[in-house]
């Protein structure tokens, strides 16, 4: 029996060599599948085994930024530059190894940053830190991938190693719903067109045990995507990509790299360059909203809304306020731009838009 390693490799091997087209796109679903419940079931063995624990953060704050880049393109310095903190910075690799956080108050909204060990190839089975550091991407709202001006394709790298640890950098959930049924086979139904057909979604369902089931598709997902809504234990999160030690750096070489990555923000940590530009991009891809709360039968609170971050819904909103809040809800009113008329009765997944009154009624 060969180990769940070379298992992946040969599935990965046989994927290279099918010629995908409409005939083989089961076949390759399936195989997709297989090495994503292969991964899984080495990352949950990896977990059970331990580690990471130590580097767990409280979140905190109305958004959490994971500074992510390889050793030494300075994320400790920019912690330092954005936040005031006083993480260690060392012209040698791994200077970093442990999290540290930092605090921004920027426009009225307050940002906590995690400054981590560097990331490398490898990372997320496990080599340097990347477990752990992984975990607390994980758990962030958005990632700054910082690069060295000399080194851009790194990102790459990172991009890949976030993928392969099951995180998905600006993606939406996918619009899915799936209902595991007693009995009636695989129950397709879907908004739109698309371009998955039916036998490979009953490939990948297969893959899972999922043999009677009710899916409901209502946007055209890739198979990846599928595979991710089974497995239902993927993280998304925003980003921004920052190029530092511009200060180092001919405007050639800089011309390069934005040509490479139109949308990143060129800095210098350690000069102080363009730094009051990053902040603001980070607060605008936050997407910030402002709620106002109004106690049942009382005017709201136009002074002081609730700072979140845009997609939010009322169930996070409610774990922000108090933490037994979710299970006592009972259900919320809402006025403004969100609502259907004013004063609309809503549940505990209705999102929030920008200058919504909110009241939440609870069991007493
Ligand atoms: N010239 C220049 N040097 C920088 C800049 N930012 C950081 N450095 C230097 O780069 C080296 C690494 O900086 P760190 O902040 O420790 O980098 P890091 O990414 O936190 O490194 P690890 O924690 O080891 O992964 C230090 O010598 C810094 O002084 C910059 O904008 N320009
Ligand atoms: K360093
Ligand atoms: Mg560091």
């Amino acid at each position: 029996m060969s180990s769940i390693q070379e298992q992946i490799q040969e599935i990965e091997d046989e994927i290279r060599k099918t010629q995908y087209n409409k005939a083989t796109s089961h076949h390759i679903g399936r195989l997709k599948a297989k090495i994503a419940r292969l991964r899984d079931e080495v990352e949950k063995k990896a977990s059970a085994r331990g580690g990471g624990e130590g580097y767990s953060v409280r979140k905190s704050g109305d958004g959490t930024v994971t500074l992510v880049g390889f050793p030494s393109v300075g994320k400790s310095t920019l912690l330092n530059k954005i936040t005031g903190a006083k993480s260690a910075v060392g012209a040698y690799e791994f200077t970093t190894l442990t999290v540290v956080p930092g605090v921004l108050e920027h426009k009225g909204a307050t940002i906590q940053f995690l400054d981590v060990p560097g990331l490398v190839k490898g990372a997320s089975s496990g080599r340097g830190r990347g477990r752990e550091v992984i975990s607390v991407i994980r758990n962030s709202d958005m990632v700054i991938f910082l690069l060295d001006v000399f080194q851009p394709k790194h990102y790459e790298v990172l991009m890949d190693e976030l993928y392969q640890a099951g995180i998905r950098v600006d993606q939406e959930p996918p619009d899915v719903v799936i209902k595991k049924k007693e009995r009636g086979g695989i129950e397709i139904n879907s908004t739109i067109d698309l371009d998955l057909d039916e036998e490979t979604i009953k490939a990948v369902l297969d893959e899972y045990k999922i043999h009677n089931a009710s899916v409901l598709i209502r946007e055209n997902i890739t198979v990846d995507q599928l595979i991710d809504v089974v497995l239902n234990n993927r993280s998304y999160v925003r980003s921004l990509i920052a190029v530092n030690k511009v200060d180092l750096a001919y405007p050639q070489l800089i011309e390069e790299c934005r040509e490479l990555y139109p949308n990143s923000i060129f800095i210098s940590a350690h000069e102080g360059i363009n730094i009051e530009v990053l902040k603001d991009a980070i607060y605008d891809r936050l997407g910030f909203i402002r709620v106002y709360l109004k106690p049942q039968g009382q005017p709201a609170d136009m002074e002081e809304p609730l700072i979140v971050m845009s997609g939010t819904d009322i169930g996070q909103i409610c774990d922000r306020l108090h933490r037994d809040f979710r299970r006592k809800f009972r259900y919320a009113q809402i006025w403004g731009t969100s609502a259907k008329h004013p004063g609309q009765r809503v549940g505990l997944d209705h999102r929030m838009l920008d200058e919504d009154i909110l009241t939440i009624i609870i069991q007493k």
